[in-house]
């Protein structure tokens, strides 16, 4: 994992990248046979500290490892892979802090421990199961285990002991643990994903988790939107893209890169976390893995993913791998390496990303004091998504926190619909396609890994498949940015969707609708500079509203002001 690429984006830039070189403790330039660490046999404690530096120290500024063994009483020379194992883990002391002197506002891991202590442990539990929903199989795995596919090939699920969930309370009761852990900063339960931890990953110890209380992303009323442009009074907008790096992708993040986090504690051999990404999964990825000390790799279609996005896992210290393909192509080689390397698979084919995911949909509830919306629409790619809204609007129904399911709709760009087609087919078949280019370069995905997932979704809810035109998505993003939004092209998609099914009559007027914003549009700023300067090739830009140029002088500014507010 040491070197270094160069990696370019659709803008001209070119961007050299140091990839990062044993990462965790800063042991950077040095080499395994330069580092010693030691520490105590019996109590697994580090015995040796040297300057500034807990549990790692140079070779040269100490005996050699051996005369440390032996002046030690106890004491053992390790390997820098053992270090590197080691400080990958969290409780291990040479990660930790020495001493935890204070514990509330100093160190609020310490805190939970405190007020943990005793408590019985969870009887909540969860395992992989075969995704082949209404067939009966003894097939499962621990969530321990490092698999993504069941034996015959068919994708994952998490599946959880919902008897000991209906045991543990009703409805209200689950209600109200959920409620009450809204806006503190207990950990874990202050992210909005931890906030339901026992319907997350229950079995996962609270110092394993890598978290940057991602979640709790604010649902608001489009009220100038909905009623200008949507003849709606119900519109409601999620913004999961406002968020830690800036898009819904950090809800399932936080999920794998702590189970990870535990099962390199557990001492499983795993080298690093990957993913191949249309630029959103792999900024994700890297800010967790940086967060917790865990090497990234990110495997990016060159030319298609957006500066901003790009920029991301560069300044997080990922390996970043720039290939001359597009998104599915990245899919396919980064299963191939992940198959024969120890790295574990980031994307969403991982079912755990899901279970962090399917916490948007829980929270839409709690936001709505438990009142169910009557549809949800959800950009579509790589499939994922919808099947975790799905799954968090199941759960809750099943639980008894809520008595119906509100219907999805599923949006993908006409560029890259596969989806779309097969649900105009009656779901008779499904055919990958080729993705085209499209505005909202992070569904440019032509062979979705979760198509199973999402038509099951779609099917159980009643649910819907649109598809917009790249024309359709730039208009709809300028007029949702003049209500007030700052929208990404994703979130376009998605009311294109809307705006569509508004005029087939499908989606009434009054029905509580809620629009799933996926990301910031500050990701994506480059085509609305275009939209906005006239300058897409075959879009007219309708709702442009360039900056003017003015000389600076009080006349001409007065002029432009007169022409412009319509002043006599
Ligand atoms: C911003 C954004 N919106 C929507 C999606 C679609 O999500 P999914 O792949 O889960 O369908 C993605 C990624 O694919 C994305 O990055
Ligand atoms: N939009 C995604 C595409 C990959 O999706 P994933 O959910 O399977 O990781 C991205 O940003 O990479």
């Amino acid at each position: 994992m040491v070197g270094a690429v160069a990696v370019s984006n659709g803008l001209g830039f070119a961007l050299g990248v140091a990839a990062p070189q044993g990462r965790g403790e800063g042991l950077a330039s040095h080499s395994a046979s330069q580092l010693v660490s030691v520490r105590r046999k019996e109590s697994g404690k580090l015995a040796v500290v040297s300057s500034g530096r807990r549990g790692v120290v140079r070779a040269d500024a100490l005996p050699s490892s051996q005369e440390v063994a032996e002046s030690v009483p106890g004491a053992t020379a390790v390997t820098l892979e053992e270090v590197a194992t080691d400080s990958a883990k969290p409780n291990s002391p040479s990660n930790g802090p020495i001493a935890p002197k204070k514990s509330r506002n100093g160190d609020i891991r310490e805190e939970a421990r405190r007020q943990c202590a005793g408590s019985e442990p969870t009887t909540f539990s969860a395992k992989y199961v075969p995704f082949a929903p209404g067939v009966e199989t003894d097939e499962e795995y621990s969530l321990d285990e490092v698999i993504y596919r069941s034996k015959t090939g068919a994708l994952l699920d998490v599946k959880h002991d919902m008897e000991a969930l209906k045991k543990a309370g009703d409805g209200a009761y689950w209600r109200k643990l959920f409620d009450s852990r809204v806006g503190k900063t207990t950990w874990p339960y202050g992210s909005g994903v931890w906030s339901k931890k026992e319907w997350v990953l229950p079995e996962i110890d609270d110092d394993d988790i890598v978290s940057v209380f991602e979640g709790n992303s604010n649902l608001f009323w489009a009220e100038r939107f909905g009623k200008e442009v949507m003849d709606m009074t119900d519109l409601w907008v999620k913004h999961c893209g406002i968020s830690h790096t800036g898009s819904f992708k950090d809800l399932g993040m936080t999920v794998l890169v702590s189970q990870v986090n535990r099962l390199r504690r557990l001492g499983k051999p795993l080298l690093g976390v990957g993913c191949a990404s249309t630029g959103d999964t792999s900024a994700a990825l890297s800010a967790y893995c940086a967060a917790a000390g865990i090497p990234a790799i990110v495997f990016l279609p060159a030319n298609k993913i957006s500066i901003a996005q790009l920029v991301q896992p560069i300044a997080n210290g990922a390996l970043v791998l720039s290939m001359d393909t597009d998104f599915d192509g990245c899919m396919r080689l980064i299963r191939e390496v992940t198959s024969e390397l120890p790295i574990y698979l980031a994307n969403s084919l991982n079912s755990l990303r899901l279970e962090g995911q399917k916490t948007a949909a829980i929270e839409i509830l709690q936001q709505f004091d438990w009142e169910v919306p009557d549809w949800v629409i959800v950009p579509g790619g790589n499939l994922g998504n919808i099947y975790a809204f799905y799954k968090g609007f199941y759960m809750c129904k099943e639980l008894g926190l809520v008595d119906r399911m509100p219907r999805l709709v599923c949006a993908q760009a006409a560029n890259a619909n596969p989806l779309y087609r097969a649900y105009k087919d009656g779901w008779d078949t499904f055919k990958p396609v080729k993705a085209l280019p499209t505005f909202a370069s992070a569904i440019q995905i032509g062979d979705p890994v979760s198509i199973d997932r999402a038509i099951y979704a779609l099917t159980q809810c009643d649910g819907i498949v649109e598809e917009a035109t790249e024309q359709e998505i730039m208009d709809i993003c300028a007029q949702a940015d003049k209500s007030g939004m700052f929208t990404c092209p994703h979130t376009g998609v998605a009311m294109v969707a809307l705006q569509k099914l508004r005029e087939r009559g499908v989606i009434g007027s009054n029905d509580r609708t809620v629009v799933v914003s996926t990301a910031h549009g500050l990701k994506f700023t480059q085509s609305k500079v275009e939209y906005h300067s006239s300058e897409l090739p075959d879009i007219t830009s309708k709702f442009a509203n360039p900056p003017i140029s003015v000389a600076d002088d009080f006349g001409s500014i007065m002029e432009v002001l007169r022409q412009k507010l319509s002043l006599r």
